[in-house]
């Protein structure tokens, strides 16, 4: 599924926060949203998700404004995984995972036998199978993080957007999920904080700052030496490694370095 914002702004209380913002993620790409902290990536994340109206501008899912769809409709096509989001203390696991089916199941209907095999492939794929069964204030921060990206993969969606899912995730984990969400088939805009795991798996970055869109290409090409000082304002030096990765050394705040 594409998704796309069309000239989006979006605000609250009486100040803008994201501002014109047109980007497209085509179908089945893999792309890093990144920016430093209050740079509006969750601001436009919600937005293409559907629970912020634009203040201006569109969203649209393959081409269709999705102005007034119901939330229900909206978790049919996408998936959305919030920054830290709570779940309730009470639920197993697997009861957090099987919530992704919701969208599709009738309301006085139990799960189905699909809807297991589903359910125990997004346990498996997240590395949880042997947690099914462990009740959520039983569990460390980054097996909680695994099991809200695995109701995710529940639901099945054509797009899946993440907001820095790698939060909580020892280096393991970090690895298999952008390998997982890299050889996915579906559509995936994730923010990420940590730059070159963006650029190892990223088909594409898109760079905001300060709520604007400042750079949309291949990871080579939006992160420049230039770039990193004057958006991040980190003095940095982009290599590669033996692997051909792009490999980045920070050498501290220019600030810094010129009072040393
Ligand atoms: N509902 C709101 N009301 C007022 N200000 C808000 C609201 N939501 C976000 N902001 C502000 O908008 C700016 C962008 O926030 P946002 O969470 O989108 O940034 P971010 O790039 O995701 O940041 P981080 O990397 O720290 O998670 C921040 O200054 C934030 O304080």
């Amino acid at each position: 599924m594409k998704i796309a914002a069309e000239n989006l702004s979006w605000g609250a209380n009486g100040r803008t926060i994201i501002r014109g913002i047109t980007v497209e993620i085509g179908s089945g790409q893999t792309v890093g949203l990144i920016g430093p902290n209050g740079s509006g990536k969750s601001s436009l994340l919600r937005c293409l998700a559907g629970l912020r109206a634009p203040t201006a501008g569109a969203v649209c899912y393959n081409g269709e404004d999705i102005t007034g769809w119901h939330t229900r409709r909206i978790a049919q096509h996408l998936a959305f995984v919030e920054q830290a989001s709570e779940s309730d203390s009470d639920l197993r696991v697997v009861d957090v995972v099987s919530l992704g089916r919701t969208p599709f199941r009738d309301r006085w209907r139990g799960l189905s036998p699909a809807d297991h095999t589903i359910i125990d492939a997004a346990l498996d794929h997240l590395d949880l199978a042997s947690l099914r069964d462990r009740h959520w204030n039983t569990l460390s921060g980054g097996e909680r993080q695994r099991a809200h990206i695995a109701r995710a993969f529940a639901q099945r969606p054509w797009a899946i957007l993440l907001d820095e899912p790698t939060n909580h995730l020892d280096i393991r984990h970090q690895f298999e999920l952008m390998e997982l969400l890299a050889s996915t088939d579906q559509t995936v805009l994730v923010a990420l904080h940590d730059l070159a795991l963006a650029a190892r798996y990223c088909d594409r970055l898109v760079l905001l700052s300060k709520g604007e869109l400042v750079a949309d290409g291949p990871p080579a090409e939006v992160l420049t030496r230039d770039r990193l000082r004057e958006v991040y304002e980190i003095d940095a030096t982009i290599g590669r490694d033996d692997l051909g990765n792009l490999a980045i050394t920070y050498h501290g705040t220019p600030n810094l370095q010129e009072a040393r």
